[in-house]
């Protein structure tokens, strides 16, 4: 069964929850009176409902009540409390799809009634231009087919795979929050060239290209990253010049540490 004719409902429509609804919306694999969203914002929801033509409340029971698919992207540190506002409304019927950070399979299937089917994914923010990196995993009541909803939905915004659910952490701090390891690369690169006088949208637009191009031959080529790097980097060139600075800022151990960090953040919000 695909997803088309069934109703996705967004418990949280923040950041995540309404980039997720644009990217499902763009990709067509859902119409918009299809959806539905829930929030505490009433004027984001408003928002929502004129551009996306999708259905809103400020209440999540009716959004649970009336979906098929319900996506949790609330934050972790609220989701006991939703869990247990939403536990009326849910049956073995309802598949629960959660982006929540960090949060097990286990939390949802003990708050929830029994035989609860539950998927957890990792998304993140690229889903709004159709680019999301998603990790997912099914839980124990979870059907095979509810494993191809999950990977057919989050295929439709990006790249999705499965993984276990040890990896869930690993995940998250690497591609849940990348994207924001990244950004700060794109500025600062941008900036670079700023000060050496270009104007600063002609140096985003190429930071960013730069960046782009780079993913897309990691991904397209196959090859290592440190063959790619040696494709560039000029004998007495350009390049090796400024790899050497990054090398000496101790770029790999930071960005190491940052998705190393994130990830034990995740493991650390599971926990509470
Ligand atoms: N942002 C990202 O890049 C990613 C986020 N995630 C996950 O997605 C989830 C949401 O994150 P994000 O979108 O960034 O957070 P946001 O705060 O932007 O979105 C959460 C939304 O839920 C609303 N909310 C609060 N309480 C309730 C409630 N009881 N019922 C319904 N809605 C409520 C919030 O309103 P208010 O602000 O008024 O409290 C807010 O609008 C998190 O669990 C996060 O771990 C996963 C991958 C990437
Ligand atoms: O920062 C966070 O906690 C969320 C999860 C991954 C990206 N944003």
């Amino acid at each position: 069964m695909t997803v088309q004719n069934r109703k996705i409902g967004f418990i949280g429509a923040g950041k995540m929850g309404s980039a997720l609804m644009q990217g499902i919306i763009k990709a067509g694999i859902v119409k918009p009176e299809n959806l539905g969203a829930s929030d505490v914002y009433e004027p984001f929801l408003n928002e929502l409902n004129s551009q996306l033509g999708i259905n809103v409340s400020t209440d999540n029971a009716v959004i649970a009540q009336a979906s098929d698919i319900l996506v949790l992207a609330v934050k972790p540190q609220i989701l006991g409390s939703v869990l247990e506002d939403l536990k009326p409304y849910i049956n073995a019927d309802k598949l629960i799809i959660s982006i929540a950070a960090g949060v097990p399979l286990a939390t949802y299937e003990n708050a929830l009634p029994e035989g609860t089917r539950v998927v957890r994914v990792m998304p993140n923010i690229a889903a709004t231009v159709s680019e999301a990196a998603s990790g997912i995993s099914p839980g124990k009541n979870a059907t095979s087919e509810d494993l191809k909803t999950a990977l057919e939905i989050f295929s439709a915004v990006g790249t999705a795979v499965q993984v276990p659910e040890s990896l869930m952490d690993a995940v998250t701090g690497l591609s849940g929050s990348g994207p924001a390891f990244i950004f700060p690369v794109i500025e600062a690169m941008a900036d670079g060239a700023v000060l050496e006088g270009m104007d600063r949208k002609s140096a985003l637009t190429l930071a960013a290209q730069t960046v782009l191009g780079a993913a897309k031959m990691a991904l397209e080529t196959g090859l290592h990253p440190g063959e790619l790097k040696d494709m560039v980097t000029s004998p007495a060139g350009t390049t090796i010049q400024g790899v050497r600075i990054l090398e000496e800022a101790g770029i790999r151990a930071a960005f190491m540490n940052a998705v190393i960090k994130a990830s034990e953040r995740s493991k650390e919000l599971g926990k509470k």
